[in-house]
């Protein structure tokens, strides 16, 4: 049986979204019936899209009845995630060249990394490249001369920018192509140690180099629960890569085998098959919501209560924070990867890894279960893929096989999710709480304020910090300098708490998928650059932040006080940031995506 909110839900989101939903059919039923995008091309076209293709490639492309895909791959060779990437195209190719088909390389997407941008200029225009990637995307697509898509892309912004830009020509067979973690380095929890002995001055940068550089060794998403892992795992639930594919290890006869299956299945639902299924059948609002449910149950990353909103948009579904919280409330913590407890991403895989997180929540009458994947049905959602005499097979999934990472038949480490929106005279705000303490879930205290996380760092030095307090960091938000993640605070903060201190933080900025062990309600709509309370709170002001209740609130009356007005630009014209005046001047607010496309 169904719960009875997640039925709720998804028919909320479906009346709420009837009119852009039914606009997007109409758009990609439009597309379809325009047949195969090569039959609509000028022999000057098709000729200019297959020059450099060898002869025999070239024939199969004018082949009409041949499948010819496109690959929209987020490689470079200097990050670990999407150097593995480098490969694939030929792997692909040779895959589908045994039937006669064909993929090219439609388009190469930017993709960088919120980990060497942490704290750093850069990070004021990560949020926005998502934004770019999906109009990279429709441009990889934009010369039509595809029958299915096929997105390697893995980080933070690229993944959910890859799916919004594939959603514009949604009447594509379309699938992501995971390409797996790395190996366990040293644990999170050694690692956040020796960083905080180093904010305290106990260590010097040496030993700090020399642990970041154990932590961060080799090809493969890192191996912390942060928002990479969480695309991968919330894609997986959503249907859009092959079942148990997320967190199979790099380099394997099971994740080549995997690649070349996923290549010649999509090779095999093109439009002219009986067998078409294009992305619009599979990106659903029942399949929004199992994805939204498998973020909460994992402990996943704030930063999907932004993309997931973004995403929901590109494919004509309204999803909001209200729907998300109230997930939250039904949706136990089932699973408990680091920031969340000491356990990697491998852990969770050996656990089980997604069919088994799915299979949990399915018992529990959690997941819409009335859904099509991109290659099957729902119930192949349940099983998990294994090389048996050298064959490719999908088994049903177990119980989870270690219960301290994903909690035993029937238990669960918490009973409700791990996000919750906290509302008052702030506005709202998004709290990540599966990692926080019951007793640092109640925080009433003195706000202190800045504007840069910088000054925070200067204060922390200058020993400002001797109390209770919470940290309000405001004019971080879309519009003031791209929303950067306020990552780089959790040692200091982490050491406020060690020594005795309730601490918060407050702000209209973001974190990083791997923060989770201090209250903080971050994402605070509407920002302060847009007339949002947060800009007017004052050092002193009493701030009392409620977990339970879900209140955030400043003890002042702000008709009272004025807005601060600060010239955020003139932080934004070094370093590239100022080409990307257009986008903080027509972005929208957190609570709807921080998208300047919709
Ligand atoms: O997951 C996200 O949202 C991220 O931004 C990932 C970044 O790589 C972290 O900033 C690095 O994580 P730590 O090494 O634990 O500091």
């Amino acid at each position: 049986m169904i719960h009875p909110t997640i039925t709720l839900i998804t028919e909320r989101i479906k009346a709420r979204s009837q009119v852009i939903r039914a606009n997007f059919e109409d758009k990609t039923a439009y597309q379809a019936e325009q047949g195969k995008g090569r039959a609509s091309l000028s022999c000057g076209n098709l000729a200019h899209a297959v020059a450099a293709s060898c002869r025999q490639e070239k024939q199969q492309i004018l082949d009409f009845t041949r499948a010819n895909l496109a690959i929209v791959s987020s490689y470079n060779d200097m990050l670990s995630a999407h150097q593995l990437y480098k490969n694939y195209p030929d792997q692909i190719k040779s895959a589908l060249q045994s039937l006669g088909h064909t993929a090219q390389i439609a388009g190469c997407v930017p993709a960088m990394c919120d980990g060497v941008t942490q704290g750093q200029p850069g990070m004021d225009m990560s949020l926005f490249s998502r934004d770019l990637i999906a109009q990279s995307t429709a441009f990889s697509l934009s010369h039509n001369v595809f029958d299915a898509t096929l997105l390697l892309g893995i980080c933070d912004k690229i993944a959910p920018g890859q799916l919004m830009g594939a959603l514009s020509y949604a009447h594509l067979p379309t699938a992501f192509i995971p390409a797996g973690p790395m190996p366990t380095g040293i644990t999170n929890d050694k690692k956040v140690a020796v960083r905080q002995q180093y904010v305290a001055g106990e260590v010097g940068k040496d030993a700090l180099l020399e642990m970041e550089c154990q932590a961060y060794h080799s090809g493969g998403t890192c191996t912390f629960y942060g928002t990479a892992n969480t695309n991968q795992l919330v894609f997986e639930a959503m249907g859009l890569m092959l079942p148990g594919s997320a967190f199979v290890a790099p380099n394997t006869e099971l994740r080549s085998a995997l690649t070349e299956h996923a290549s010649l299945a999509l090779a095999a639902m093109t439009a002219d098959s009986a067998n078409y299924r294009p992305l619009v059948d599979v990106f659903t609002a029942e399949n929004l919501v199992n994805g939204v449910v498998a973020l909460l149950a994992s402990g996943g990353s704030t930063n999907h209560t932004i993309h997931m909103l973004a995403i929901a948009r590109a494919g004509g579904l309204v999803l909001t924070w209200d729907d998300i919280s109230e997930l939250s409330d039904i949706v136990p913590l089932l699973a408990k990867i680091y920031p969340n407890g000491p356990a990697d991403i491998n852990a969770f895989e050996q656990a089980g890894g997604v069919p088994a997180l799915m299979k949990a929540l399915h018992e529990r009458g959690l997941l819409n279960s009335n859904v099509k994947t991109v290659f099957g049905e729902f119930a192949d959602q349940l099983t998990q893929p294994a090389i048996t005499d050298s064959k490719l097979v999908w088994q049903p999934v177990g119980e989870s096989s270690n219960a301290e990472v994903i909690a035993a038949n029937g238990q669960a480490f918490n009973q409700t999710g791990g996000t919750k929106v906290l509302k008052g005279n702030l506005g709202q705000a998004v709290i990540k709480v599966s990692a926080v303490k019951q007793e640092h879930q109640f925080i009433e205290a003195p706000a202190k304020v800045f504007r840069c996380q910088h000054d925070v760092e200067a204060a922390y030095q200058a020993g400002e910090f001797t109390g209770d307090c919470v940290i309000v960091v405001s004019h971080n938000g879309p519009a003031a300098n791209g929303m950067p993640e306020l990552h780089k605070l959790m040692p200091i903060l982490g050491n406020i708490q060690k020594a005795g201190h309730q601490v918060a933080l407050v702000t209209d900025g973001r974190l990083s998928g791997a923060s989770g062990k201090i209250p903080a309600a971050i994402h605070v709509s509407p920002e302060a650059l847009r007339g949002g309370t947060i800009g007017m709170i004052k050092d002193g002001d009493i701030v009392k932040l409620d977990c339970s209740t879900g209140l955030l609130e400043v003890a002042v009356d702000f008709d009272q006080r004025q807005p601060v007005q600060l010239d955020t630009e003139a932080s934004q014209i070094t370093w590239g940031r100022d080409i990307f005046k257009v986008m903080r001047e027509n972005v929208g607010g957190a609570d709807e995506g921080a998208s300047f496309l919709f």
